[in-house]
């Protein structure tokens, strides 16, 4: 049995990690981290838990923590992790971090669009990005995994098989992005009250959102040279899920056979990838709940640009999901382990 312990197990990402990780025949939840519910049940905090879950929250050292658990998932804000990570915390237990602490490389980046000061900058080059389509062989032996965000799994899975064999000018990516709330956490902020986001729909963080440069960065190493993208988030009055529109003009002549050979080339033993029938586009209802990322593609010869679709849902593969998958890949167990719930519906 894998011992895992959550730090932040009571917002909405580390909530899907325990409810997940509950369903993994090959884990149990050592510890429930929490500050602000320290002593109390976990399942009353989460209700959803009564009778399933009996524990007690903690607030307790992570070096402490470390002893107990043979892999911590820290889903906690910006800056928590990278303020406390240490090698003697390495040398005794793998970490998936699910906030950006680790997902790009250059410090100066990192802080510029955090706002935050990296406290931890030694530990930048050891860290690997979690994103088991594209990086598996290096997951697999890693210490310290950075978990992706929603957005950028989202908008790289649809665009790096097309970047990578040269199809799309990569000077000419525009990603619009929707998602539903539980995106910005269960903390109460104003924006999120029910008024504001009901019958809403809004654009926010124009040309500043902290995902650009982590989407700059994947897709910079898939082209093999520096790519720069529009990035437009959108919120939407929905509780989960995240749909990406990306626009590209196309490098080649190239015809829709041949992009759907791309994206099957590199996704055929994906098991979470499914690319949809030509015609049909994705739709944020037909992932929930579930790991799956649905893609897929239109030309437009009209205009010479290509529309790359993808929707997935932001608590499974885009938080909690993608990290269990990295667990599993960590652990060589099957990759798929304890994430093969279909989708809900509705
Ligand atoms: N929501 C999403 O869709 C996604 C979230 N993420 C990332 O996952 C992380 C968690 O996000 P999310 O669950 O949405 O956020 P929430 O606001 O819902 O939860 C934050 C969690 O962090 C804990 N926490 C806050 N401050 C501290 C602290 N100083 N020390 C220890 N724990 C603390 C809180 O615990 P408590 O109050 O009990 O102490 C809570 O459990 C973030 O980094 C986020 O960016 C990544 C991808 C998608
Ligand atoms: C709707 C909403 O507010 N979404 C969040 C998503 C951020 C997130 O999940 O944080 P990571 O950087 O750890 O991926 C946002 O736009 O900030």
């Amino acid at each position: 049995m894998i011992k895992a312990g959550i730090i932040g197990s009571t917002g909405y990402a580390g909530e899907e990690l325990v409810r997940l990780l509950l369903g993994h025949k090959d884990v149990q939840i050592a510890w429930y981290g929490s500050q602000s519910y320290a002593g109390k049940k976990y399942q009353e905090v989460y209700r959803n838990m009564f009778q399933i879950v009996d524990a007690r929250c903690i607030d307790e050292d992570l070096k402490r923590l470390s002893d107990e658990a043979d892999v911590i998932f820290t889903a906690t804000p910006q800056g928590f992790l990278a303020s406390r990570l240490s090698e003697e915390i390495l040398s005794r237990t793998k970490v998936i971090d699910l906030s950006a602490d680790f997902r790009i490389k250059e410090v100066s980046v990192y802080e510029k669009w955090y706002q935050v000061q990296h406290n931890c900058p030694q530990f930048l080059d050891e860290a690997v990005y979690g994103l088991g389509e594209i990086n598996q062989e290096k997951i697999k032996s890693a210490r310290l995994i950075a978990n992706p965000g929603c957005y950028p799994t989202c908008s790289e899975l649809a665009i790096y098989p097309l970047l990578k064999e040269c199809m799309i000018d990569k000077d000419s990516i525009v990603i619009d992005a929707k998602s539903g709330t539980s995106g910005a956490g269960r903390g109460a902020k104003l924006d999120n009250l029910y008024c504001e986001v009901n019958e809403n729909i809004k654009a926010y963080n124009v040309a500043t959102h902290r995902h650009t440069p982590e989407i700059e960065e994947q897709l910079s190493l898939a082209a093999g040279c520096p790519v720069s993208v529009t990035f437009t988030p959108h919120l939407v009055p929905m509780n989960r899920g995240i749909l990406v529109t990306a626009y590209a003009s196309l490098a080649k002549d190239v015809t829709e056979d041949e992009v759907r050979d791309a994206y099957e080339r590199f996704y055929q033993k994906e098991p979470f990838i499914r690319l949809l029938d030509r015609g049909i586009c994705p739709e944020t209802r037909w992932v929930r709940g579930s790991n799956y990322v649905d893609l897929n593609f239109q030309i437009d010869e009209r205009t010479g640009r290509i529309v790359m679709m993808g929707a997935l849902d932001n608590l499974v593969k885009g938080a909690a999901g993608q990290a269990v998958q990295n667990m599993n890949i960590l652990f060589g167990l099957p990759e798929e382990e304890g994430l093969t719930m279909a989708p809900m519906f509705p």
